[in-house]
């Protein structure tokens, strides 16, 4: 049997034969399972994902002895520190710290004036796709398509290969990277069930789901392989956790700097910089080619001993937590992303595809929907126009081409009537989807202020909480939008008049072919529903 809880040092010793046939026979189910498209083996998305997440948690216990042993992250900061300081890296102004909010992060040792250079990390200490090219790695790279095209895989090797090397450069800085993490691969099916009716739940058991078919696909594609097995780690013994770990590393730190000639951009991960946590604000990182260096500004005015953040990008709480693993309340780039479509029982379908494929949209397709203020965008606005169009709509709007650049105008109108209608219906959508979620925000609330909650279950809440803060501020914007209506469409400033001469003369310059429909046009929303949809209190969610 293999020595148990082997060390960087010693990881030559892989797994024991029994374990690794084990794990083949595993591997093989997985990669059956994870290769078809959802529903393929006639079950639902929940079960399958439920079948394979039994099958990993069969092959981690298996593998738990053989996973690669971390020693504790804090004692080897001042390591770190002295490793960046022995390779020219200026980091006097800064310290690691924990923190309350994002845990370990960067701490200011003097103040910063909002953007003052704070922290500037040369190439030569980072870890990108190219120094994995010129590693151990390099000849298994050129022989791999896989490798060469998906550069996360590539550094989450490289990582994994630089921390089975006793004498890797980059030892001290992977030695302070977390122990584990709160990416999708770390959630259980508990925590997952919390996230019942979150557009996001698909998406995290998809991530799961890729990653784990990645794990399967290398580790049986590594067994006989020579270029493989001349590795510092044993590819063919690489554990699920070990590769999950280097998976989440790099997906929660990297960052994409130019190559040295300033002609492509190659993912890298960045010592101690990576070690800033995110907050609201705009891009404050820069690569100066000149100093072949990523450069950080302070985002604000900063005081010392406070925490330095910095702002990661444009990112909703979904994308943060499936990608980044966690999930920012305050988030003012927080958007909910549903799906709305045109039913092929329509008879005006085939119009309304129509007068949607001028606006450069599908019948069916996903729409964000915004934290804030405004929560509906033009690309939404003048998809509810259209799905609530009568046929004499869909006929003018597909004789005028300024017709339809108008459906994205929140100044202009198809009619009032149009316009109540398609706020209706966005108001009637928003509320199905929050009746769908099995709790309310209210008792969301409720548990996220007590203490009960796991690390994981605590960021499910927190993002279904978030999705229906967004759903239910659309709500109330929507039902603002159709009590508006019919002023709005009053205080219009263009005449009809206007709109006729345009019409008439647009028809005399093309005529484009309609669309068949012999059946009278149906607005999508009756009026009862509309006055039903008012009487559903929010109250009640
Ligand atoms: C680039 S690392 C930053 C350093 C990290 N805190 C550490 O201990 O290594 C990104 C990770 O920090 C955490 N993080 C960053 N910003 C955060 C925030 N505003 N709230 C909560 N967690 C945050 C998340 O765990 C995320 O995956």
């Amino acid at each position: 049997m293999g020595r148990k809880n082997r060390k960087s040092s010693n990881v030559e010793v892989g797994l024991p034969r029994n374990v690794r046939r084990e794990t083949l026979e595993i591997v093989s189910i997985l990669l059956d399972r994870c290769s078809s498209p959802f529903g393929s083996h006639g079950q639902s998305e929940w079960t399958e994902f439920l079948e394979v997440y039994n099958l990993v948690e069969k092959l981690r216990k298996k593998q738990q002895n053989y996973v690669i042993a971390k020693s504790g992250r804090e004692k080897n900061f001042d390591g770190f520190m002295g490793w960046l300081k022995s390779n020219s890296v200026d980091a006097e102004a800064v310290e690691i710290q924990h923190f309350d909010v994002g845990g370990y992060g960067i701490k200011a040792t003097r103040d910063f004036k909002e953007g003052e250079l704070f922290l500037a990390i040369p190439r030569s200490v980072m870890m990108t796709t190219d120094t994995a090219k010129n590693s151990a790695l390099g000849a298994l790279i050129a022989d791999n398509r896989i490798l060469q095209t998906m550069p996360n895989i590539l550094l989450a090797l490289h990582v994994l290969c630089e921390l089975c090397s006793p004498a890797s450069f980059w030892l001290p800085y992977l030695k302070i990277l977390p122990h584990s993490y709160s990416s999708p691969l770390y959630f259980n099916p508990e925590d997952l069930q919390l996230l019942k009716a979150s557009p996001t739940l698909s998406e995290m058991i998809n991530q799961f789901r890729n990653i784990t078919r990645q794990y399967a696909y290398f580790f049986n594609l590594f067994q006989g392989h020579e270029l493989a097995s001349k590795l510092p780690i044993q590819v063919k013994n690489i554990c699920y956790d070990d590769y999950r770990w280097a998976v989440s590393s790099v997906m929660t730190r990297q960052n994409q700097i130019p190559t040295l000639d300033g002609q492509r951009m190659i993912s890298a991960l960045i010592p101690l910089w990576d070690m800033c946590n995110h907050t609201n604000g705009q891009i404050t990182t820069d690569f100066s080619l000149k100093n072949d260096r990523s450069e950080c500004f302070s985002l604000e005015g900063t005081v010392a001993g406070a925490q330095v953040f910095i702002f990661y990008g444009s990112r909703s709480n979904a994308e943060l937590l499936i990608h980044n693993g966690f999930v920012y309340p305050q988030n003012h780039s927080d958007r909910l992303t549903i799906r709305l479509g045109i039913s092929k029982n329509d008879p005006l379908f085939s119009m309304k595809s129509e007068v949607l494929s001028r606006l450069s949209m599908q019948a069916s397709r996903l729409f964000s929907l915004h934290c804030g203020v405004n929560p509906v965008d033009s690309d939404t606005l003048a998809f509810l126009r259209v799905v609530v169009m009568t046929e004499d709509d869909l006929r003018t709007a597909l004789a005028c081409r300024q017709q339809i650049s108008k459906l994205r105008d929140f100044d202009d109108f198809v009619s009032e009537d149009n316009e109540r209608k398609a706020w209706a219906f966005l108001a009637t959508r928003v509320l199905l989807l929050l009746k769908a979620y099995p709790t309310s925000a209210q008792e969301d609330a409720t548990l996220l202020q007590g203490n009960d909650l796991s690390t994981h279950a605590r960021l499910a809440v927190q993002l279904r909480h978030c999705e229906k803060n967004i759903l239910m501020s659309t709500h109330e914007y929507a039902n603002r939008m159709m009590d508006s209506a019919e002023e709005r469409v009053k205080a219009q400033p263009a005449t009809i008049e206007d709109d006729l001469d345009h019409l008439e003369s647009q028809l005399n310059e093309e005529t484009p072919a309609l669309p068949t429909t012999t059946t009278e046009g149906k607005a999508m929303i009756s009026d009862d529903l509309e006055a039903e949809m008012r009487d559903i209190k929010l109250a009640e969610l």
